[in-house]
């Protein structure tokens, strides 16, 4: 036994944490993309069809700054473009041609006390073991690197250790112990992460490197499965330490380190047939590479907060990520496997896709084509005989135009009703035209206010649901008024202006309902302002226990909102529930002009659809039954409102919703092209634990209430 075979054991810390106060200073990940050749069983099983589903742009090949990645399927025609940094195609087999064009240049930085990583991404097989490793006649990128390293060391009398390690089922193992140890991962006060117990073995010669090596990969976990006789199971990390000594004579050496990582391959289980342990490694596994895309995201655009800590690995790695620290994703790929391509593409550099051309016969019946959200809902409605709940939504303008949060007072003025009702023109006619002109007036992410990812549509959705379960029409079909008893605040819907708050003169305003009574100030006080209001509208309806009308808005009858109002009457009237009122339009004062609402608790006036929700709640006994039955009853029809949008949705619209990213996104339109999702269970289907599938509902669910 050499020395080498008793590794020296250390603590592993981390030189520096990287800086994210200036995102300026932050590294982006470079990601080049390397197509691997077909192998020849693959040949014979594609009848001698050897071309690639991967290809680049002839002029861009020698490119230094940008490729454009084209994948094409051969079968359907599908295509997608993509932006990376450089491609290396099937002519290009030997790595080294990869090692001086993307690794080469980040080993003298080493010396300076820089870090760096090369990771190899892919789908299982893809070929990024042989990337990085290699054979004894190509050798891959971390002989490779190792070998410079060790020539610079002799040039600068620097030395170099070795620690190899795998990160397993999410923990982490010291592959130089003959018996693999587990290996803690600590954080200290400053942030840094510390590998406690992680060998340190230091490396003079290639055979030493390759003695030690060597007996590291047989202990990492492999396993054959379907599509890989020996896929790895877990991310290799072999990071090269180099200690310099410094130039000011202080004594104090300089450390720099390279991280080699052969990723774990992602896997779709439909096709590794996994099951049992092998299925829980692949569920480990395509969370870790998820987590490690979200940071590789955050980073290349510059996103102020970066989730490392969302896996063992990317808080392992948070000090070669980002920072001072470069770092370079080869995304690995398999020449015949069109929709595993795209998912490792499209992860690798989901900040840079730039088309996804459909062609024109697969629009014809790709899930993938954008359908527009609202349309949908209106079918929706449709389908469920409720097309005139498709009209009223029309009629009615967007719930989400909300008018500036009023107190009574700001309410009545009338300068600042009808400046809103400029810019929000009512549009009587049908959804599409609806949609089309919301789409113009406000933009849709605005909707919520500060980029919230929640898919508006589905709390659209469920607001209209709510709305025509609890809601009830004003006489002169300006508005939809709801209140609640205990709360002294009212709602007003109106056709025009969207959602109005209300609250009794000097009544306090309840803490769920966080209404501000600025005055319409700018764009940014509405945008937040609407979050608010509307989420609390919903928390409101949700605890309501007891509804009462309140009384139509007092309107000036010659207003051109009243114009308005009554060019919509008649078909509100057929839509909506009707409503004896004692309330004339044509004979309103003009004092108030808009909607001065007296709210009477004591006197309701219990219309057509609160009756029947008392009658309904009669029955179902206890106000804490009632209450039990409606949150049960809510959370049934969310999910079914959750599953028809997975299935109907665009892999963009997927992506707006919490939890769902490009690749998950990805994973749910292939699933539902065989199957379409039937309860939530079926995302299981994609790798997902029950449990995350859990979370991941949760999310959006709570989502709608943050
Ligand atoms: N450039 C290449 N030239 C020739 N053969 C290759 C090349 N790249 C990969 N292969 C072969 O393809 C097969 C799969 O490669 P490899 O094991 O490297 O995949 P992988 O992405 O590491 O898979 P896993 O994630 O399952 O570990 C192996 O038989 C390997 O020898």
């Amino acid at each position: 036994m050499t020395s080498l075979d008793k590794p020296k054991t250390s603590t592993m810390s981390t030189p520096a944490k990287p800086s994210q106060s200036n995102s300026n200073s932050i590294s982006k990940v470079r990601v080049v993309v390397r197509i691997r050749p077909f192998l020849p069983h693959e040949i014979a099983a594609r009848n001698g069809n050897s071309t690639p589903c991967v290809s680049v742009l002839d002029s861009e090949l020698e490119s230094d700054h940008e490729v454009t990645v084209h994948l094409k399927d051969q079968e359907t025609s599908r295509n997608e473009c993509y932006k990376l940094d450089s491609f290396f195609g099937q002519d290009d087999n030997n790595v080294s041609k990869i090692f001086y064009r993307e690794v080469s240049h980040l080993i003298p930085g080493m010396f300076r006390g820089c870090n760096a990583t090369v990771f190899a991404y892919g789908a299982t097989g893809s070929g990024k073991t042989y990337t990085m490793q290699g054979t004894d006649e190509i050798p891959g990128l971390i002989p490779l690197a190792m070998s410079t390293i060790l020539s610079l060391c002799q040039s600068t009398r620097s030395t170099a250790e070795i620690s190899y390690y795998e990160v397993y089922m999410d923990r982490c193992y010291d592959l130089m112990e003959v018996k693999a140890q587990e290996i803690a991962v600590l954080e200290d006060k400053d942030g840094q992460i510390h590998l406690k117990g992680l060998s340190r073995v230091p490396v003079n010669s290639m055979s030493e490197f390759r003695e030690v090596f060597s007996c590291g990969k047989q202990r990492r976990k492999v396993a054959h499965t379907c599509l890989n006789d020996v896929s790895s199971r877990s991310h290799g990390v072999l990071s090269i330490t180099v200690s310099t000594p410094s130039d000011d004579g202080s004594g104090v050496d300089v450390a720099g380190k390279l991280n080699l990582i052969d990723l774990a391959g992602n896997e779709d289980n439909r096709r590794t047939c996994n099951e049992g342990i092998r299925l829980q490694e692949s569920a480990k596994i395509n969370q870790s590479l998820f987590a490690l895309s979200n940071v590789i995201y955050a980073l290349n655009n510059n996103k102020t907060r970066v989730p490392y800590r969302e896996s063992k690995l990317t808080r392992i790695l948070q000090d070669s990520l980002g920072g001072t620290s470069r770092a370079l994703m080869v995304a690995c790929l398999n020449p015949g496997e069109y929709q595993e391509s795209v998912h490792t593409v499209s992860l690798a550099a989901r900040s840079r896709h730039i088309s996804n051309f459909v062609s024109s016969a697969q629009k014809n019946d790709t899930p993938k084509l954008k359908v527009d959200m609202e349309a949908k809902l209106c079918a929706w409605l449709e389908s469920k005989g409720k097309t005139k709940s498709a009209q009223k939504m029309g009629a009615f303008g967007s719930p989400f135009v909300i008018k500036t949060p009023s107190s009574m007072h700001s309410a009545k003025k009338p300068s600042a009703y009808n400046n809103s009702s400029a810019k929000q023109k009512p549009n009587t006619n049908h959804c599409a035209s609806n949609v089309k002109e919301r789409g113009s007036a406000v933009p849709r992410k605005k909707l919520f206010g500060n980029g919230d990812p929640v898919y508006p549509n589905v709390k659209e959705a469920m607001y209209l649901r709510k709305v025509e379960e609890h809601a009830v029409i004003s006489e002169d079909g300006s508005s939809i008024n709801v209140s609640v008893a205990q709360s002294n605040v009212a709602f007003q819907l109106h056709t025009s202006t969207g959602l109005e708050v209300h609250t009794e003169d000097n009544a306090e305003t309840p803490q769920s309902l966080e209404v501000t009574t600025e005055e319409n100030t700018g764009e940014e006080t509405k945008v937040s302002a609407e979050k608010t209001l509307f989420e609390s509208t919903f928390i409101l309806l949700d605890k309501a226990e007891k509804m009462i009308t309140i009384n139509a808005a007092d309107f000036d009858g010659s207003s051109p909102i009243c114009e308005k109002i009554k060019a919509l009457q008649s078909s509100l009237r057929k839509v909506l529930s009707p409503i004896k009122s004692k309330i004339n339009i044509e004979n309103m004062s003009s004092r108030d002009q808009v909607c001065a609402v007296l709210l009477d608790p004591k006197t309701p006036k219990t219309p057509f659809l609160l009756s029947c929700a008392s009658e309904k709640s009669q029955k179902i006994g206890t106000p804490l039954d009632k209450f039990n039955a409606l949150g049960s009853n809510l959370k049934c029809s969310l999910i079914q409102e959750y599953i028809d949008f997975l299935n109907s949705a665009s892999r963009e619209e997927l992506m707006e919703l919490k939890g769902i990213g490009e690749r998950m996104a990805e994973y749910i339109l292939e699933l539902r092209e065989t199957s379409p999702l039937k309860s939530l269970s079926d995302l299981e289907k994609i790798g997902l634990s029950s449990k995350q599938v859990h979370n991941m509902f949760n999310r959006t669910a709570r989502g709608l209430f943050d």
